[in-house]
């Protein structure tokens, strides 16, 4: 029964009012008090942490499995991060946490673990700040959380979309595409002293400028390996054309197909963003073998929260594989108002993006959230070994019936496709 333990839901609004005002002044968290009541959960950072602060131990327990799920029939783990890293969270004001999920022992093959991070984060300067403050800002912003990653140990981060800029495809202002870069550009040369340095495979995602098909515009992942070598590139696959996102303004959608790129520590592919509405383009992913997709994002929580913690899991648990959720931080405000032919009053910035950044399982288990208002970086490290175990275990490969399909999607592509409905014979018939 909930009583005392009740969510703040059921509170009065002067009540709930006086609490969120106590939790904003007993948080020690940095960061502006306007930025965590916009980007709060009623003063809480996360939907875990609102739930740990207001249930009773045993309710917590029993919320989190349903919430979490289980890995190999337990409540995932935390992993003990190294002081060093924590001393660059406290000073630098990332929030860090750090995980593990397990697999079966096997007899014929060794465990195969590997640590992975995502870094969520907010711009660092205004957007009315030269072009090329911006981006340094955000390379010395990103400096300490990507130490943290390597004093940690993590073998593959990944970064969130167009992480070197504003999300400014709301706007439509061309002036935005000059921060495009070559995939051998600034940023991939910033990237990649810290895969050399901490002999680390990173995923970083940015506005793509192609010198050598005509200077053409791109949402493209670059993968470095581990040796700093560039390995290759993803571009995304599905343009959104939503709200504010008015991104089929700068690129058109990617040619690059569906490529997983075999690192020295997994097969690891790229959903970006909007991709993740696709099951196909997840799908994809999986048929061509990778063992962890990443889902760099830009989303803002009016559009999209309550499909964040549903799709990535989805996608973990029909495709065998792992998941790596990102989604930047905070609220960007543009020097000019803009709109989106929804016939919403012009504005002048996207709304809150809920950052949330977090890792979902084969076997439907998932970690915590990032915090919805701070940088951050979360680790888990995966026994890539599960991928296979929960495809023997369900049989979702096998099961697939892909050739039913395939003769479904040639049907469709014709022009004189017919859809398949079979209408009962009395529907029109007249009452007599
Ligand atoms: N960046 C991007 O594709 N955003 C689209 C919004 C969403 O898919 O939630």
């Amino acid at each position: 029964m909930i009583t005392q333990n009740t969510l703040i839901s059921e509170e009065s609004e002067s009540d709930l009012e006086l609490e969120l005002e106590m939790e904003m002044e007993k948080n020690e968290e940095n960061g502006s008090t306007e930025e965590k009541l916009t980007g709060s959960i009623c003063g809480y950072n996360s939907l875990q942490h609102l739930l740990s602060e207001n249930l009773n131990p045993h309710l917590y327990q029993e919320v989190s499995r349903l919430l979490l799920g289980l890995n190999c029939g337990k409540a995932l783990e935390t992993i003990v991060i190294p002081e060093s890293a924590k001393a660059l969270s406290s000073k630098h004001d990332f929030d860090l946490q750090a995980f593990t999920f397990s697999a079966d022992k096997e007899l014929l093959r060794e465990p195969r673990v590997v640590r992975v991070g995502l870094i969520q984060n907010s711009i660092a300067l205004p957007t009315t700040a030269p072009f090329s403050d911006q981006k340094k800002a955000i390379f010395e912003k990103l400096r300490p959380i990507i130490d943290a990653a390597g004093a940690s140990g993590v073998n593959i981060l990944c970064l969130q979309e167009a992480w070197i800029m504003p999300f400014a495809f709301c706007t439509r202002e061309k002036r935005w595409c000059e921060l495009a870069e070559p995939v051998n550009g600034e940023s991939t040369q910033f990237l990649q002293e810290f895969a050399c340095k901490y002999n680390m495979v990173i995923v970083s995602s940015i506005l793509e400028r192609d010198i050598n098909h005509g200077e053409t515009l791109w949402n493209t992942a670059v993968i470095i390996g581990n040796n700093g070598n560039i390995i290759g590139k993803h571009r995304k696959n599905h343009i959104p054309r939503v709200g504010d996102f008015n991104e089929s303004t700068y690129y058109m959608e990617g040619n690059t197909g569906h490529p997983v790129f075999e690192t020295a520590y997994g097969k690891i592919a790229v959903n970006i963003c909007y991709g993740r509405h696709h099951p196909l383009n997840w799908l994809a992913f999986g048929l061509n073998g990778a063992e962890i997709v990443f889902n760099p994002s830009a989303t803002v929580g009016e559009l999209s929260e309550p499909l964040w913690p549903i799709e990535a899991r989805n996608a973990a648990i029909a495709n065998s594989y792992f998941v790596g959720s990102i989604n930047r931080v905070g609220t960007e405000i543009f020097p000019n108002p803009f709109t989106s032919g929804d016939g919403k009053p012009q504005h002048s910035d996207f709304g809150h993006f809920y950052g949330s950044s977090h890792f979902s399982a084969p076997d439907a288990s998932c970690t915590p959230s990032l915090s919805r208002y701070k940088d951050g970086l979360v680790i888990s490290d995966m026994d890539l070994n599960l991928c296979r175990q929960m495809k023997d275990k369900w049989g979702f490969r096998m099961t697939a019936r892909y050739e039913l399909y395939a003769e479904m999607f040639a049907r469709y592509l014709k022009p004189d496709f017919e859809p398949q409905v079979i209408t009962d014979p009395l529907l029109h018939k007249k009452s007599s």
